[in-house]
This record gives C-alpha cells, structure tokens and sequence, in this order.
C-alpha cells in the first residue's frame, strides 16, 4: 500500500512507476491491440491540431494581409483540407471507440487472471485470515483500473499531443499566455490528487464494512441461504443490516465527497481566473497594438479551447494518481504470486510416489488470530496400505491434523515426514498430487455429472469408462444414470438443464470424485455423514478392498464404521489421548470406550424399540 506522507518527487517516480507497471500489464495483455490505439489515438490528435493551423490559415486567407481580392479557390482548397481532417477525425475517433472496448476486455481478463493466480496458488491458511480476504476483495475491485489508467494515459498523451501544438502556437503569439494557462491548471491537478488519495484512504479503511456487506448480501441472493432465509424469516433482519452497512459507508463516502468538493470548487475558481487573466491580456496586447486581429482572434480561440482541454487534462492526472494508488496496492497483492512460484523454482525434492511412511513428530498447529492451538505435540506414523481412523469431540483436531499430514497446512512446531523426509522440503503440488481428499463440506460443482467426478483429477483424459468405474465405486452411478442426459447432465438447479441431488448423493458423487482422483494417501473426512445405512455399510464393509493399497485417513463420529480400522487414534484439545486396535481400546476403558458404548447403547435401545418391518430397504437405493 502506498503511503500518503511521502513526498512529492517520490510520489511523482512511484507514481511513473506504477504507470510504467499498468502500461506493461497492457501489453502483455494484448500488443497489438494496444499499438492500434495509441496510433489511432496520436493520428486523432495529429489532426485535431492540424486543424487549429487549418483554421488559422483559412483567416489569413480571409482577413490576412494578402486578402485584399476574394480568392474563392484558395478559400475552397481551405475548406476542403478542414472538411477532410474532420472526417478523419471522426474515423479516428469511432474506431478508436471498437478498439478501445476490445482492449478493455482483453485487458481486465488478463488482469483478473493474476488476482486469480494468487487466489489459486497461495498457501491454504491464507484463506483464513481477514486481512487476506480484504485484500482479495480490493484486488478484484483494482483488476479493470489497469486498463482505465492506460486508457486514461493513451487520452492524456493525446491530448498533451493536441496541447502542446495549441501551446506552441500560443507561445509564438505571446509567451506570457503560456504561463498564465500552466498557472490555471495548477489549482485543479492539485485537487483531483487530493481526491484520489482520500478515496483511496477511505476505501481501503472500508474494507470490512465491504466484506460484511457482500457477504450479507449473498445471504439474501444465494441459493443455498435461500431456504434458510425463508424458514427463519430473515430477510427483513438481512436488510436491515444492509442498509445499516450501506448508512456507514455512505457516510463516509459523503465525508470525503463533502471535503473534496470544497477544494475542487475552489480550484475551479482559480483555473477560470487564471484562463480569464489570459483572455483580458490578449485584450490588452491588441488594444495596445501589439498584436494584430487574426492573432489575437487565434490566440483567444485557443485560450478558449484550452481552458476545457486543461481541466480535462488535470482530472485526468488526478485520476491517474488515483488509479496509481490502487495499482500498487493491486500489485503488491500479485506480487504474492511472483514470490509463490520463486518458492516453487526454488531446489525442492520430488514427493515419493507412494510413500511407505508418513509421520508426525510432535506437532504443533494454530490458526491464524487462535488463542489456543488447534494441534498439540501430535506425533504418530502411518504405513502405507493402513487404515488410520481419527475420532473425538467436535474441535479436538481431526480435521486439522488431516490437512497437516496432507500438507495443505504447514505446522508451526515439529514436522511432517513423508518417507522420512520433512514436508517443507518436497514439492507442495508434488504432495497434493498424491493425496485424494472427500472433505465434510465437499464441494457441489454446477458442472455435470461426469465433470463432478472427473474434476477428482483433472489433467486425466477424460475416460467416461474411468468415470463410471469410480461412481460405482462410490455408488453413484444407478442415480447418475437415471438423470434425464446421463452423465452428461448438468448437477445443480442454478443452471439451464440442471438438476439437484439429494446431500447423501452429492456426498457419492463426492467420493466417487476421491476414487477417480486414484491416489495413494486418501483421507475421508466424515464419507458417510449424509449417507444412508446401505450406502454407509457398503463403503466400510468394502473400505479395504475399495481403496487397495491405499492409505486411509478416516474421520467419524460413526464408531461403528472405525472398528475395522488398523489404528485408531482419540484426539482431545489437539492431543493424541489414545491410540490402539478396536479391541485394544476397548480394553483400555478410556474415552474412545466410553464413546463406542455410549453410541452402541443408544443405537441398541433404538433397534429395541424399532419395529421390524421399519428395517425394510428403500427401493431403488445402492
Ligand atoms: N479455519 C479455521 N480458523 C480458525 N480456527 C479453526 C479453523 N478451523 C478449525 N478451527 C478451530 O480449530 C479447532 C480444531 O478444529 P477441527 O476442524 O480440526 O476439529 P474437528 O475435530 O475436525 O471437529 P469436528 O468433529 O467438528 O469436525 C477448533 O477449535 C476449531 O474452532
């Protein structure tokens, strides 16, 4: 972020910089593009000022010296020049206008594409912090003032073109008037730059209000809130908020349009005094004799068009400087990018292809902003093929530790080895490469089917045979082949042709995207929360066989799904409190044998009371 306090000759470079940044953004966008509007850009304002000596010659054929004797072919050869350079410059001018919105495009795309490079590759503990999310925010806001800034230099550098003939033309008249018009144009630059830095100070401090406004928003135009919504009767409650949002921001806003207006109003003022003084002194050098009719009428006619051009000129800084504020802002956020994909280059081993152990040494993990840490000297190993279950109290860090031993979190104590070798050391995209994940709050993708799962692995060719093997796998494939266009049909009711499942299957065709992903560590977070008993018991009865070979990381509050489990592991406030067979713990009387009796009881005591024919299997379920 740029700093309002430093001084000008340092704003002025940084500023040329952040220009020099937004033009090479331009062109690496799209160059040729970019050539086609500066050429038609300077040719519009070649002509513009070829026009004012047109125009300038046309009165010396009129009223010069030499027009004693009315020359109507010199007067028609005058006019017909002018008439040619208009049509020209309306060519210019609309096809600059085409070129122009193509750029824009082209320009906006490639810029958004950074913001979404770093989005894509940043580290996953980036996502939870505020101050990230802000940034987020601002940047896609910053993504289209790289082309507005261009834009609004390519117009500058136009109009700095036309301006400097004016000027230069006036400065063979009576050089004083030069000064004069440089001193007019002061006042406005300096207020524009005044409003950009406050804009920007003010949107900056915006931030959050911003992030709770969109997200309360999104509450009331989301799908998946809608019914919510509904059912609670929130959206009064909803946007109440939103006005209350919007009222704080408002005022804000209104302070700082209040406090700028005042200055641009006293700029005004002194930019028409100043283009006034220059018209009364060319009043007084030709009442004074000191210039003749056709210069004086020239040089007023210039002043005159000048005075509009300059204050256009001088906004136009002043939003440039405002654009260059956001710019580096912009920059600095994608900057992000650069330095991930130096880390990246950087010397890293090659993950192990199947790695025969993973293991943990004494693990310490916390959130970014946690009091407390959510992992706690956690140390375990895993050998390949073993299916490893986490269980314990909502929060006591399955989860988390999952992610750590997968390396989508860096631990801040200890290590994770693969194969003996320390996460931090081997290629991050190489791990997760290898890892399948079915997360508790999977992803529903608006895709089709086949892209749902497919998505498992996505640089895979798309095998539609590899695609149903994994949703029979995951006992998708009965429900997906029944949809109206197969695998082919759109999931989702968002979209045109799309069709909604049920959470239990969005939860198989979830897995299904785990089995296609083909990898050799897979960890199941909580596979079965949304399915029912048939579906769950054909997973775990088959889990070995399914995944053979694999190794399993299995999270559930299910005791009844983790008893087939190699090991298992009770975790509590981020510790490892047990860790044993099915049997070994049950013998040890500890936790995970409180839980399992608790759940079996409970579960007993219900089949008690069940009536037998409640046990029927629904039709058409796998
Ligand atoms: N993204 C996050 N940012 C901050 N704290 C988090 C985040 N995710 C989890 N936590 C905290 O870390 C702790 C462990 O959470 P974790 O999700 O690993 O628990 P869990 O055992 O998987 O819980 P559950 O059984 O409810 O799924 C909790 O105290 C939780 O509040």
């Amino acid at each position: 972020m740029t700093s309002g306090r430093r001084s000008l000759p340092v704003r002025l470079v940084h500023g040329v910089r952040v220009a020099g940044g937004a033009f090479a953004l331009m062109w690496q966008a799209a160059p040729r593009t970019v050539l086609l509007s500066l050429a038609l850009q300077v040719s519009g304002a070649l002509v513009s000022g070829g026009m004012l000596l047109a125009v300038r010659g046309m009165a010396g054929t009129v009223f010069g010296p030499h027009a004693a004797a009315w020359r109507p072919g010199a007067v028609a050869a005058d006019l017909a020049l002018l008439a040619g350079m208009l049509a020209a410059m309306a060519l210019a001018g609309s096809l600059q206008r085409g070129v122009g919105m193509v750029l824009g495009e082209r320009v906006g795309w490639y810029a958004f594409r950074q913001v979404l490079d770093v989005a894509c590759e940043v580290e996953l503990a980036a996502f939870d912090s505020s101050e990230f999310h802000q940034r987020l925010q601002r940047a896609q806001g910053s993504a289209h003032r790289p082309i507005q800034m261009t834009e609004q230099l390519i117009s500058l550098a136009g109009s700095v073109v036309t301006i400097s003939g004016m000027v230069s033309a006036l400065y063979l008249i009576d050089p004083v008037l030069v000064a004069v018009l440089a001193l007019a144009a002061a006042p406005p630059l300096v207020a524009s730059a005044t409003f950009g830095r406050k804009l920007f100070t003010a949107v900056v401090g915006l931030g959050e209000n911003d992030m709770r406004r969109h997200y309360v928003r999104s509450l009331m135009t989301e799908r998946n809130h809608a019914k919510e919504v509904r059912a609670f009767g929130l959206g009064r409650y909803l946007r109440r908020l939103d006005r209350d949002l919007f009222d704080e921001r408002l005022t804000i806003m209104r302070a700082v349009a209040r406090r700028t207006s005042v200055h641009a109003l006293v700029a005004a003022m002194a930019s028409a005094l100043g283009i006034l003084s220059g018209v009364g002194l060319l009043a007084y050098s030709f009442a004074t004799g000191h210039s003749s009719l056709t210069a004086a009428a020239t040089a007023a006619v210039a002043v005159v068009q000048l005075g509009p051009m300059l204050s256009n000129v001088t906004y136009g800084l002043g939003e440039s400087y405002e654009h260059a504020l956001f710019l580096s802002d912009y920059r600095a956020f994608c900057a992000r990018g650069e330095t991930i994909r130096r880390a990246r280059e950087r010397a890293r081993l090659p993950a192990p292809r199947d790695p025969a152990t993973i293991t943990a040494e004494n693990v310490t993990f916390r959130y970014t902003g946690a009091v407390r840490p959510a992992l706690s000297g956690v140390s375990m190993t895993i050998r390949r093929g073993e299916v490893i279950a986490l269980v314990g109290e909502n929060g006591s860090g399955k989860t988390t530790l999952a992610k750590v031993l997968s390396g989508l979190y860096e631990p801040q104590g200890g290590r994770i080895r693969w194969d003996g070798v320390d996460l931090r050391d081997i290629d991050a995209a190489g791990v997760r490469e290898r890892t399948a994940v079915l997360f508790q709050d999977f992803g529903r993708y608006l895709f089709t089917a086949a892209e749902n799962i497919r998505i498992g692995r996505p640089a895979a060719p798309a095998d539609l045979a590899r695609v149903q093997h994994a949703a029979r796998q995951a006992g998708a494939h009965e429900f997906v082949s029944a949809l109206e266009h197969g695998y082919d049909n759109v999931l989702g009711s968002e979209l045109p042709g799309g069709v909604d499942l049920s959470l239990g299957q969005w939860q198989r065709v979830a897995l299904a995207r785990a089995f296609f992903r083909d990898a050799p560590l897979v960890i199941l977070d909580e596979p079965t929360a949304s399915m029912d008993a048939f579906a769950e018991h054909r997973l775990f009865k088959g889990i070995q066989n399914l995944f053979a070979g694999r190794t399993i990381i299995l999270i559930s509050h299910r005791f009844s799904s983790v008893r087939t489990a190699d090991r298992i592991y009770t975790l509590d406030a981020g510790r490892i409190i047990e860790a044993g067979s099915h049997d070994e713990l049950m013998a040890a009387g500890g936790t995970y044998a409180r839980m399992f009796e608790l759940q079996s009881s409970a579960y007993l005591r219900e089949a008690a009371a069940t009536p037998v024919g409640r046990h029927h299997r629904p039709a058409g379920r796998a």
